[in-house]
Formats: structure tokens, C-alpha cells, sequence
């Protein structure tokens, strides 16, 4: 039993065996059951929480495939949350893609059919005059992480209305298992503006406002209540935007940046972890990030987040901003990325290339739209990265094209989830002999390839924002800063195996994941102190703040508050 401090709590009775956060079930000790009037509740014996993780796991064994799993430990999770973070702890690199990517996409497709129990808050357009009811119903006080969705892109899989809730409770999940913030302090929202997806709107199952997205001002101003709702109730918290679409997921993080502590996950955790596989990658071959040539395929907030993080990056290393722009190219629907396209909106405006400097390409159509295979003949990149949400679109062709103009390239098919991946590392590893660098999005088993046997770095934000969080807590930040989330990346950098070892994989062990992201918290909150949004406390005292905070899915022993 944790040596902590006894909790003095209020429950008891059926009302806390119902409260997730304190229930323990069959590990209530005897004294426990007699002061909170649990004796005849539970079966006789008392157990420790191993013998419950032993019959836990078992169970998790008896079901038949992932979406199964899933639902089982989610019901664990609306039972007995300490139980459910000591199991995912303890299996760690096996249940992370069952609660998240890729299965959590199935379970937010299904979710009006799975649906068990409620978790999380939902704040639909409907109750917009009554937010600051809803979040005082929120049966946790002290909130100090909030994901919220508007669930318009759920991974590569487009809107899925209040089924993208998984998405929140995912990554929250993941806040705790690896960047130890306790699950008290975690609250999952999804804004219910309605959907857009017709199979959602015509299923008599869906349990969404059954209506079309709000948009336009009657959107932004929704958004807009909730957001004040939420600095009236928790000032402090940290708000993690998540999946939304590209054309709002931009114009809130920049109206909302310098109001609240807010980052987009999608565009900058994506990024910095991306940057970070890179840095880690350029190093493992001696070279540097600005020696290389970027392609992009897929130029949503996503694949534009990732390229203006390189640019920074390179930038960093030594080159004008002009010059790093000119090594980055990014192909979308259209073909690449040129200044001759009219009506782009500013943030692919910016990436654009010139069309002076690339006058001399050897293409098929004066004037045409450059393919990708054409902007990898020309450009000849060392690094491909893949955030189309399209499968198949790194096509044999195109990755055989790349390797002969580059003996090892490194090549990202970043989309999510499994389903949407443009090639899988199988597919590279094959096309290019064994000689790819590849790091995913979603987990890959190893490739067996001229009888070596690769492991997939999974390149996931989930290296990166439970690491952010840590450190924003443990520096009380007040705002989250394009600079904390580099030196976030710089530290994913630096805790590659490969780069500390000269071998192995290009990114850490999920196994390890904790204390990579305590290192992260550490530098990221540093950098907030430099950036002069967080307390002036010493370098000590951050690593005590780190440690503190960092919860551990143990019980606590109670006494009963006296009312
Ligand atoms: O959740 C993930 O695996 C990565 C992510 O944020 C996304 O694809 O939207
Ligand atoms: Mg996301």
C-alpha cells in the first residue's frame, strides 16, 4: 500500500464503490469496509491490487478481438480507474493500441452502438446558454488538463459527432499512463455542434444532436461561450485542442494562444514529434536536419504544423528562413504546393514554392500541376512524410523513385489510423531493399527483411504531449509557447536510442516512455521560464514539482472526512 497521506473522503456505501476515482473493489481493507459501510458488498476476501490486475488481465484474454478489448477496458476504466492504469501500466506496449490509436477509431465509429457509461461532458449546442452548468456538473473540482474535440476530424476518419469522444478520453488516458498526471485532474469534453455525416444523421442509434454543424459566427461564437465558460471555472487549465477540422483547427489556436494555455495537438504535437523523429534520424547519420529536402504529401494543419516546424528547426541550425522554405515541398489533391495557385489560404501560401526556382523541372505538361512523382524526380528528397489520410498513395513507384536518389531516405507515413497509412513499412522496406528509414503514425509489428528483423519507430504525439502537460503543470505555466513545444522535440531528440547508442530504433521504448516524458517536462518547463510565462522557481524545485505530480496508480488508505 502507497505510504502516502490518508485521503479524508465524503462517500460511502454503493455511492463510493460507483466513484471511479476511489473505488477499489475487492482491495478495501477490512477496517475500510467497516468505517464506509462496504462490509456484505464485496466478497469476503481482500486483495491486493496485483491479484486484481492477474484476474483483469485474464479476462482482457477472453475477448475475441481489439474492439472487444477496447470496450473491456473501458468498462475497467468507469469502475475502478486505479485498476485500469495499474493493468495498462503493466502491459503497457500492448493495451496503448487498444485505448488508443489505432482501435479507438473503431470504438469512435461505433460508438452510439458500444456505448456503456458516461464519461467525459458533453457540451451541445442546444445548452449553449446553460455551459457553466454543465461544467459545474462535472464531478471532478480541481481540473487541470482538458482535451476537448469538436470531433469534425477524428484521426484520418473524418467527422464522427459525439463518437469522436473516444478521442478525448484517449488521450487523457495517455496523459496519465505516460506522463503520470493524475486522473483526477483530467477532464474529456467534445463540443456537440452536430455533424455533417450522413451515415451518423440517418442512424436511429446515434446519440448526437441530430442536426448539420453550426458554422460560420453562430460556430466560432459556441466556441467562444465555452472557452470563457472554462477560464471562469478552471483559470488555470491547460486546453488541448483536438481533431478538429483544418479550416477551424487554425483560426482558434491562433485567436486563442495568447488568451489561455492551449496548444492544437494536431499541429503542434504532431509536429514537434515529427521534428523530433527527424532530429533524432539526421543525427543517427551524422548529417543535419538543413542538409535535407523535405517532401510532403498532404498539406492540411497537419503536414503544414510539421513543415513550419522544420523550417524553424533548420533555421535554428543556421539557414535563412528563405532558404530552409526552398528545401520544403508540399504535394496536396492538387500536386505541389506553387505560388502560381491562387486562392490558398495563408498558412500553404507561406510553403509555397516559387515557381522561378523550380522553372527547370522536368515535367509532363507546361503548366501543369506537379504530381508527386514528379516533385520526387525533381527534387529528389531525403525525407518523405505522409499526412494525406489516404492509403496507398506512396506507391511502389514513388518510393523506388526516391531510393534512387537517395541511398537511405527516411520515409513517414504518418496518417491514422492503421487503415489510412500511405504505404506500411512492409511495403518500404521491401521496395527499397531493407535501406528505409520508417517511422508511422500508428503502431507496426517489426518487418523481417534479408533475415534482420526492423522495428517501426511509431512517430505518435503521444512521445510529446503528455510531456508537455507535465511540465506545464510543474512550471504552473500560463501559456504554451512555439519554443516549449521545440525544445519538446529537441528532448524526444536527444532520448533516441540510436543517437545515445549509435543502434537500435530512432525513437525511445514506449517502455520508457514515462521517463522520456518527465525529461520533457523538465526542458519544457524550463523554457517557460525563459519565456516568461511561468513561475521563477529553480531548477530543484521543478524537478520536485515533476515528481509530485506525477501520479501512480496505487491505493490510498481513507479516513472519513467529517462533514
Ligand atoms: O491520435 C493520434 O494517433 C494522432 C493524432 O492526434 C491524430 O491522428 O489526430
Ligand atoms: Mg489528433
Amino acid at each position: 500500500m502507497a505510504n502516502k497521506r490518508p485521503l479524508y473522503i465524503q462517500y460511502s456505501g454503493p455511492g463510493l464503490l460507483e466513484t471511479p476515482l476511489l473505488n477499489k473493489s475487492s482491495a478495501f481493507t477490512r477496517e475500510e469496509r467497516r468505517d464506509f459501510n462496504l462490509t456484505g458488498l464485496l466478497p469476503y476476501t481482500m486483495e491486493t491490487i496485483e491479484e486484481q490486475v492477474v484476474r483483469a488481465y485474464d479476462q482482457y484474454n477472453l475477448c475475441n478481438n481489439d474492439l472487444e478489448r477496447h470496450i473491456y477496458l473501458r468498462s475497467i476504466q468507469d469502475d475502478n480507474e486505479t485498476l485500469f492504469f495499474r493493468l495498462v501500466q503493466d502491459h503497457l506496449e500492448e493495451m496503448l493500441p487498444i485505448i488508443y490509436t489505432p482501435t479507438v477509431g473503431q470504438a469512435c465509429q461505433e460508438f452510439s452502438k458500444i456505448y456503456r457509461n458516461h464519461r467525459g461532458i458533453f457540451v451541445s449546442y442546444p445548452d449553449k446558454d446553460n455551459i457553466d452548468d454543465i461544467l459545474h456538473s462535472a464531478t471532478k473540482k480541481n481540473v487541470k488538463i482538458i482535451v476537448v474535440s469538436d470531433c469534425e476530424r477524428i484521426l484520418g476518419l473524418g467527422d464522427q459527432g459525439v463518437g469522436g469522444m473516444g478521442i478525448p478520453i484517449g488521450k487523457l488516458s495517455l496523459y496519465t499512463a505516460c506522463g503520470g498526471i493524475s486522473p483526477a485532474y483530467t477532464l474529456p469534453i467534445v463540443l456537440d455542434v452536430g455533424t455533417n455525416n450522413p451515415d451518423l444523421l440517418n442512424d436511429p442509434m446515434y446519440m448526437g444532436w441530430r442536426h448539420e454543424r453550426i458554422s460560420g459566427d453562430e460556430y466560432y461564437e459556441f466556441v467562444d461561450l465555452f472557452i470563457q465558460a472554462v477560464k471562469r471555472r478552471w483559470p488555470r487549465v491547460l486546453l488541448q485542442f483536438e481533431d478538429f477540422a483544418q479550416h477551424t483547427a487554425l483560426p482558434l489556436l491562433e485567436k486563442y494562444k495568447d488568451q489561455v494555455c492551449c496548444f492544437n495537438d494536431d499541429i503542434q504535437g504532431t509536429a514537434a514529434v515529427a521534428v523530433g523523429t527527424l532530429l533524432a534520424a539526421c543525427k543517427a547519420k551524422g548529417e543535419k536536419l538543413s542538409d535535407q529536402v523535405v517532401t510532403f504529401l498532404g498539406a492540411g494543419s497537419a503536414g503544414c504544423g510539421i513543415a513550419e516546424q522544420i523550417v524553424r528547426a533548420m533555421v535554428l541550425e543556421g539557414l535563412t528562413e528563405e532558404l530552409a522554405r526552398q528545401r520544403v515541398f508540399m504535394v496536396d489533391r492538387w500536386g505541389l504546393i506553387t505560388d502560381e495557385m491562387t486562392e490558398l489560404p495563408n498558412f500553404q501560401q507561406r510553403l509555397s514554392q516559387k515557381r522561378e526556382h523550380i522553372k527547370d523541372w522536368q515535367v509532363v505538361g507546361e503548366g501543369k500541376d506537379i504530381s508527386l512523382l514528379e516533385t520526387i524526380q525533381n527534387a529528389k528528397p531525403t525525407i518523405l512524410i505522409g499526412v494525406s489520410a489516404q492509403r496507398g498513395l506512396f506507391t511502389e513507384e514513388v518510393i523506388k523513385t526516391m531510393h534512387s536518389h537517395c541511398a537511405k531516405p527516411l520515409i513517414m507515413p504518418l496518417s491514422n489510423p492503421t487503415s489510412k497509412v500511405e504505404a506500411t513499412p512492409k511495403e518500404i522496406l521491401t521496395w527499397t531493399n531493407g535501406e528505409a528509414l520508417v517511422a508511422t503514425g500508428s503502431p507496426f509489428s517489426p518487418v523481417h527483411i534479408n533475415d534482420k528483423e526492423i522495428a517501426i519507430a511509431q512517430c505518435n504525439n503521444s512521445y510529446i504531449f503528455p510531456g508537455v502537460g507535465l511540465g506545464v503543470l510543474a512550471a504552473r505555466a500560463k501559456r504554451v509557447t512555439e519554443t516549449m513545444m521545440m525544445v519538446a522535440a529537441d528532448t524526444l531528440a536527444a532520448c533516441s536510442p540510436i543517437v545515445l547508442t549509435g543502434e537500435g530504433a530512432i525513437l525511445p521504448a514506449m517502455s520508457d516512455i514515462q521517463e522520456v516524458s518527465k525529461k520533457i517536462a523538465f526542458a519544457v518547463a524550463k523554457q517557460a521560464q525563459k519565456d516568461g510565462v511561468a513561475l521563477e522557481i529553480t531548477d530543484e524545485q521543478i524537478k520536485q514539482s515533476i515528481e509530485m505530480n506525477f501520479w501512480k496508480p496505487e491505493y490510498r488508505n481513507y479516513r472519513r472526512a467529517s462533514l
